[in-house]
């Protein structure tokens, strides 16, 4: 590659890095105290966290609580009345989608019961956890049990399209991989989302274990997560051409019984042709090689959220991200999108011993160029992932460790058990603070 295309792939890479963080800090700082991180996630299902309700880490940031309440205005059509001097038509276009949302605001499809639900009937329990878009916290609405995220309007055309496609992609799924949605309100300045409540997500459990000194997550707990990743993400390709764009540790929660699934569609993008046509942010540390390279960042994909998966499992079942990570995101940006330098592998882990079906796997997942890597179909004919595939009876993975079967269920209810709810906010060296 000459000189100056290169040195123009490096100016791009470092405006995105720039802007990723601009998006970031921009938004925290302007809703979270400055010693709250851009996700926090503090687990109110369990007993000990929920005595805890009056510390620092469960209040919710200082500047944003009003909204929080469901005594928020009602949405009112004509302030959001597209003024006609404005020019921004995409800008139009996303307030008119909007208005239209609103029709359904308010109508909660509870447990196959569709019911008007007023606002006042959402009672707050407690925070489960912030992300750069908003809030979710546990709360009772009509004797159910739910996880509302609130996500903040503002005049930010990008801040609306993320809130709009969240509703839109959640309210759209039917998956037992994905977090059911029980519909949404629509506010002047915010959007709440109801949905099913989980117990963890894998960013939490891995902070657990890290500070726990805990095992990493196991294989065949790993296994589960990719059986129920890689069918969710499918699922959202095959059934309405959606790519999630978002797969990071953060974003795959556990439930009580072992269920996996995902959340967060934020940045998901619908593809025309199998292929994602507009350079939606995500999480960088997590992008694959294609997407933070300038001549393919623009067209890519469903195989850049497996090689996100790949890293997200990589770093679930090492306890370490698997680049190295310094003060400079934008080296290790640079690291990720060099294609001579090596991918990571669980070959050469010492610390701990896989089977090679598994390494074999994670290898395929992990291929830097974008065209030896497979879609979905062709990694849900590997063996490892079909091993975890239920429908396959006797050879569904039941393995028995010490004699006895290995059940998500119990490995995660162990994990909860055996560490601690604070240690959920506090950050594991070596591992992108993303959230
Ligand atoms: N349905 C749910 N049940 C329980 N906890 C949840 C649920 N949805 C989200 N959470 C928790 O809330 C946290 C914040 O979620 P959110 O989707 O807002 O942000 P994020 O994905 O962590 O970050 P970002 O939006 O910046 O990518 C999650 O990390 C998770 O721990």
């Amino acid at each position: 590659m000459d000189n100056v295309c290169f040195q123009q792939r490096l100016r791009d890479l470092e405006t995105r890095v720039r802007k990723w963080k601009f998006l970031k800090l921009g938004l925290t700082e302007v809703r979270l105290r400055p010693r709250d991180r851009r996700s926090t996630s503090v687990d109110q299902k369990h007993k000990e966290c929920s005595s805890t309700s009056s510390s620092p880490q469960h209040q919710r940031p200082n500047n944003i609580g009003y909204l929080t309440s469901p005594m928020e205005r009602k949405f009112t059509p004509l302030s959001m009345k597209p003024s006609p001097s404005r020019r921004d038509t995409e800008k139009d276009a996303l307030e008119f989608e909007f208005l239209e949302g609103c029709k359904k605001s308010g109508v909660l499809d509870i447990d196959g019961l569709k019911q008007a639900v007023d606002p006042n009937e959402i009672h707050i329990i407690g925070l489960l956890g912030s992300g750069s878009c908003g809030v979710v916290e546990s709360a009772m609405v009509k004797s159910k049990l739910m996880a509302v995220k609130t996500m903040y309007k503002n005049d930010n055309k990008e801040n609306l399209k993320r809130i709009l496609r969240d509703v839109r992609i959640m309210s759209l799924c039917n998956s037992p991989f994905i977090v059911t949605s029980y519909g949404y309100f629509m506010f002047d300045s915010s959007v709440k989302i109801c949905m099913q409540i989980m117990s963890a997500c894998c960013e939490k459990l891995l902070r657990r274990i890290y500070h726990s000194k805990l095992e990493f997550f196991p294989e065949y707990v790993a296994g589960h997560i990719v059986y129920s990743a890689i069918s969710a993400l499918d699922y959202l390709k095959e059934r309405h051409s959606i790519i999630h764009r978002d797969i990071k540790p953060s974003n795959i929660l556990f439930d009580d019984s072992g269920n996996i699934k995902l959340c967060d569609f934020g940045i998901s993008g619908f593809m025309t042709n199998s292929m994602a046509h507009s350079k939606s942010e995500g999480c960088p540390p997590y992008m694959a090689p294609e997407r933070l390279t300038i001549e393919t960042n623009s067209k890519y994909d469903v195989r850049s959220d497996v090689w996100s998966l790949g890293i997200t499992i990589y770093q679930l079942v090492t306890g370490i991200y698997p680049f190295p990570l310094n003060d400079m995101e934008f080296t290790t940006l640079t690291i990720i999108a060099n294609l001579n330098l090596p991918s990571p592998s669980l070959k050469g882990e010492t610390t701990r011993s896989f089977s090679p079906l598994f390494i074999e796997f994670l290898d395929f997942c992990l291929r830097k160029d974008v065209r030896e890597r497979p879609e979905y179909k062709q990694l849900m004919k590997h063996d490892f992932f079909l091993d975890y595939d239920p429908s396959r009876g006797d050879f569904y993975k039941l393995k028995t460790i010490n004699g006895n079967p290995s059940h998500v269920a119990e490995w995660f209810n162990s994990v909860i058990a055996r560490s601690r709810c604070e240690d959920e906010l506090k950050p594991i060296p070596n591992t992108p603070c993303v959230n």
